[in-house]
């Protein structure tokens, strides 16, 4: 009898420590630390704390769910809490921003430039890189990567970006009419520009490794997804353990050929500044000046050099720069071709005001010419609200951090800015699923909050090379309107989205060209 009693006396005494613990614990989330307010109201009255799907809080809302299903549930949770939601999950608070005023808040904390644990799942591919480090290895890389972007650098690559669009038009070989599968050629476009303007190596013989890394690229977007829904898969020991074989080859090819592309860039800068030093021709600035041009992988080379990086630093930069410069232009042009084909009157208004500022023979496609192109610019940034290449950003809180909504956030809170959501909002964005360049000529951006439109991000990590893709991306339109009119074969009933390190879709989106009179 004696024993029952204290069994009963040590139930309760533990369900009251439990129930005491839980103010500032989320018990069933595996004691997540609470995140507070100011005054001390419940978190839940600032931003609402859903039910999960199982007793332990938040922790499996996305176990087991397909990348496509990950997608929706994602989409579902922000129209039902327009204005952010706080979720609990393995031990961890996760901040979740839909709305433009507390993306505001948190871009602009210069207490919050530690990317979220999610980026730890890159960790396998681009190591500590500009996009995944952190303190003040990022603010070293920031300022030695920066130069390499610079405007006069830009208008040097513009040449590259017209040979490359060139090449891309010519593989039609003047067909009159033609289909092509834009998620197909696009991304081999994109790698090739990448390479020739930020590594200095032309893919003209390695095409076939090309293609190889970016479909090995392709699996670890599927492991990232694997690690992402799976809460015992967020440990990286455990992940390591259990992860499919498949991985460990994918990565091999992935980091094999910015390897080689490392190794081809050394050899060729060493004979380019031979010949500078028998020509006379070396000159002090290797930034501003319009003599043959460095790549942006030579700056990282000179540095190591003075010191400033080292063989495996080079790597972590060639392959974020790489996968960043490839991927992310990649779908902004693929939806921005699929764009041209469903909306014709606005193709339209694209291709007379590209006809008003630049030659058909195309000379003076240069950097201020395509400034010119406000029409285009807009027609480019709707396509970048509406299918956005980064539909998720996060950070996380490496100290508790008081917001200035009075959330008081606990130090390893997470944070994820849901960009594809506030880029669809109502509340910024009249009929939302409406295809609308309009809505950004100048006119009608006043009353908007800035950071309704973010495919950037803001604040001090935002991205380094957005100048560099909307150049890429205008480039190739240009081409392509100037010699093509674009048709649709697709119709965006029939686009299916997945979760992913960037926007996913699994169609293949095809257009149909037909030669301009
Ligand atoms: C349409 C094309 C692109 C889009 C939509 C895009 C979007 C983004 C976004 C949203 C971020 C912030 C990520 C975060 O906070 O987690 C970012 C960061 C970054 N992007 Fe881009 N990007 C694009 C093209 C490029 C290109 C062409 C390059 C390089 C050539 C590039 C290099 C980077 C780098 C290095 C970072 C990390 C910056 C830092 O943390 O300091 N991006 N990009």
């Amino acid at each position: 009898m004696d024993l029952i009693l204290w069994v009963l006396l040590a139930v309760v005494s533990l369900l009251f420590w439990l129930y005491q613990i839980n103010k500032d614990y989320y018990v069933l989330a595996f004691f997540a630390p609470r995140v507070k307010t100011k005054d001390g109201r419940p978190e839940w009255t600032i931003a609402p704390v859903p039910k999960g799907r199982t007793i332990f809080a938040n922790g499996f809302d996305l176990y087991g769910l397909t990348e496509q299903q990950v997608f929706q549930r994602l989409r579902i949770r922000a129209e039902t809490f327009p204005s952010s939601f706080i979720e609990y999950g393995f031990g961890i608070a996760i901040y979740n921003i839909t709305d433009a005023e507390s993306a505001d808040l948190v871009l602009n904390d210069q207490n919050l430039i530690t990317k979220s644990i999610i980026y730890d799942f890159l960790h396998p591919a681009l190591c500590t890189g500009l996009l995944t480090s952190t303190d003040k290895k990022w603010h070293s890389r920031r300022r030695l990567v920066t130069p390499t972007f610079h405007f006069n650098i830009l208008g040097q690559f513009e040449e590259i970006f017209k040979a490359e669009s060139f090449k891309f038009v010519e593989q039609f070989n003047g067909a009159s009419e033609i289909s092509i599968s834009v998620s197909e050629l696009i991304p081999r476009f994109t790698l090739n520009c990448i390479c020739e303007t930020a590594m200095g190596v032309k893919l003209d013989d390695m095409a076939e490794k090309g293609d190889l890394y970016r479909e090995n690229f392709t699996m670890i977007d599927k492991s990232f997804v694997r690690r992402l829904s799976n809460p015992f898969f967020w440990n990286k020991t455990l992940y390591e353990y259990f992860r499919p074989k498949a991985d460990a080859s994918s990565l091999k090819v992935v980091h094999d050929f910015s390897n080689e592309i490392i190794a081809k860039r050394r050899i060729l800068l060493e004979a380019d500044l031979q010949h500078r030093k028998t020509t006379q021709d070396a000159d002090e600035d290797i930034y501003v000046n319009n003599k043959p041009r460095f790549a942006m992988l030579d700056t990282l080379i000179f540095a190591e050099t003075d010191g400033l990086i080292d063989h495996k630093g080079i790597c972590e930069e060639v392959d974020t720069l790489m996968f960043e410069g490839f991927d992310g232009t990649s779908i902004g042009l693929t939806f921005g071709l699929m764009n041209m084909s469903l909306y014709g009157d606005k193709q339209e208004l694209c291709y007379q005001e590209i006809n008003e500022y630049i030659a058909d023979d195309l000379s003076n496609l240069d950097i201020n010419q395509i400034g010119k192109l406000k029409y285009l610019d807009c027609f480019i940034k709707e396509t970048m609200r509406m299918f956005p290449s980064v539909p998720v950003t996060g950070r996380q809180a490496v100290r508790e951090t008081e917001l200035a909504n009075g959330l008081i956030l606990p130090a390893g809170t997470q944070i994820s800015l849901h960009i594809f959501d506030i880029h669809r909002s109502p509340k910024y964005w009249d009929s939302p699923d409406k295809f609308q360049p309009e809505r950004f000529l100048p006119e009608n951006c006043r009353d908007r909050h800035t950071y309704a439109y973010i495919p950037f991000s803001a604040g001090q990590r935002n991205c380094i090379g957005q100048k560099y893709a909307m150049l890429e991306m205008k480039t190739l339109l240009i081409v392509v309107l100037k010699q093509y009119k674009i048709l649709p074969l697709i119709d965006t009933k029939d686009l299916v989205f997945s979760t992913g390190i960037t926007l996913r879709t699994d169609n293949n989106i095809k257009v149909k060209l037909v030669k301009r009179q």
